[in-house]
């Protein structure tokens, strides 16, 4: 099995930091929280501190009904457990990066200082297992914004129809729109707090992620390794998010499968999902806006050993010719200014060496 030709030393530090962590859970340091029960105001002041620190944070009272999470993720386990409908909307046949990706097909983000695979990749002895240990082990839907060909910022990466399995669309393309939208409009609400938290005016960032956002949704499954033990097989490998904010859902197993790096100390912290709440972060574009006052923290995830993992991370994003000048914070950093589409597909070429932003404004 894959997690048997992985590095042994980077499974056994693995392994035990797991074990340790499920002993003193309680012990534990966990992410901050953000109440959105409380005013904007409030909020904003935890937000601030959570953004500033961690760059991750839980938000409770969110406002997303349960029934609306759950028909999303009951419409994920049935796609993912179907490969006739899985193999009729794979990438390849997209040109784009709508649709599905399966297992292995991904992975390398550009951060390997912080990626394990590279001790698993010269350590394992079986040649094929070592070849996948390098990749993701993950399989994903991924849809988003659509704009019409013939608009000015349209680009086959960005923007291109999304493609939707071919049944019945209250199985799977009706319970993931609601659901999509329901953490949109979650979304506004955060980059309004964000705003606030950074002292600008409350739609200073909804005004320039409204038009032609940036947006799209992960939809993922992490397979589980079967091997009875904790496995250091990378189900996503160390990444940033590229946009401005990233709300994460997680199902499946209550063992830390989530993993940041902490800014202190720059060791993997290892994040739990928690009862009722989403995990969200800030991404590149927020950071550079902010200058560096939020932090776009490095992440990756694990499979479980024995439970079938599924996320859902949506990723919001500014509109193509915002400006990512930064407005408060290490100003001089990110000057001159990006405008957010440019660097968004070189960000997305450099993950994917193989896509070509064609049509690219
Ligand atoms: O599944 C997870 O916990 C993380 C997913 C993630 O980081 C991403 O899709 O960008
Ligand atoms: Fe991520």
């Amino acid at each position: 099995m894959l997690a048997k030709a992985a590095g042994t030393a980077a499974r056994r530090a693995r392994h035990g930091a797991l074990r340790q962590l499920s002993a003193s859970a309680k012990a534990a340091e966990a992410l901050p929280l953000v109440d959105l029960s409380r005013s904007d105001e409030e909020a904003a002041e935890e937000l601030r501190v959570a953004a500033g620190r961690f760059g991750f944070f839980y938000v409770s009272n969110h406002g997303v009904p349960r029934e609306v999470e759950e028909g999303a993720f009951t419409a994920l386990a049935s796609f993912f457990a179907n490969e006739e409908v899985k193999g009729s909307i794979h990438q390849s046949k997209t040109g784009s990066f709508r649709g599905y990706v399966g297992p292995f097909e991904q992975g390398d983000y550009g951060m390997d200082d912080t990626d394990l695979r590279k001790d698993q990749t010269t350590q394992g002895a079986d040649k094929e297992a070592e070849a996948k240990a390098a990749m993701d082990y993950k399989e994903l839907f991924h849809f988003g914004t659509e704009l019409p060909r013939d608009h000015a910022v349209y680009n086959d990466l960005l923007y291109c129809d999304n493609i939707w399995p071919n049944n019945d669309p209250s199985v799977f393309r009706e319970p993931m729109s609601v659901y999509y939208e329901e953490v949109r409009q979650l979304s506004d609400r955060l980059l309004r707090v964000s705003a606030l938290a950074l002292g600008l005016e409350p739609e200073f960032f909804v005004r320039q992620a409204s038009e032609t956002p940036m947006t799209s949704m992960n939809c993922l499954h992490y397979p589980p390794l079967e091997t009875g033990e904790l496995g250091s097989q990378i189900g996503i490998g160390a990444h940033t998010d590229f946009e401005c904010l990233t709300i994460l859902n997680m199902r499946g197993t209550n063992d830390p499968c989530l993993e940041i790096i902490r800014p202190e100390d720059g060791a993997w912290m290892p994040v739990a999902p928690r009862e009722g709440c989403f995990v969200v972060n800030v991404g590149d574009m927020l950071a550079r806006w902010s200058g560096d006052t939020f932090r776009s923290t490095v992440h990756r995830a694990f499979n479980h050993p024995r439970d079938h993992r599924y996320s859902i991370a949506f990723f919001r994003g500014p509109d193509f010719d915002a400006s990512l000048a930064p407005q408060v914070g290490n100003k001089e950093k990110y000057m001159p200014p990006v405008n957010a589409g440019k660097h968004m597909l070189a960000r997305i070429t450099q993950a994917n060496p193989g896509a070509v932003a064609a049509d690219s404004a």
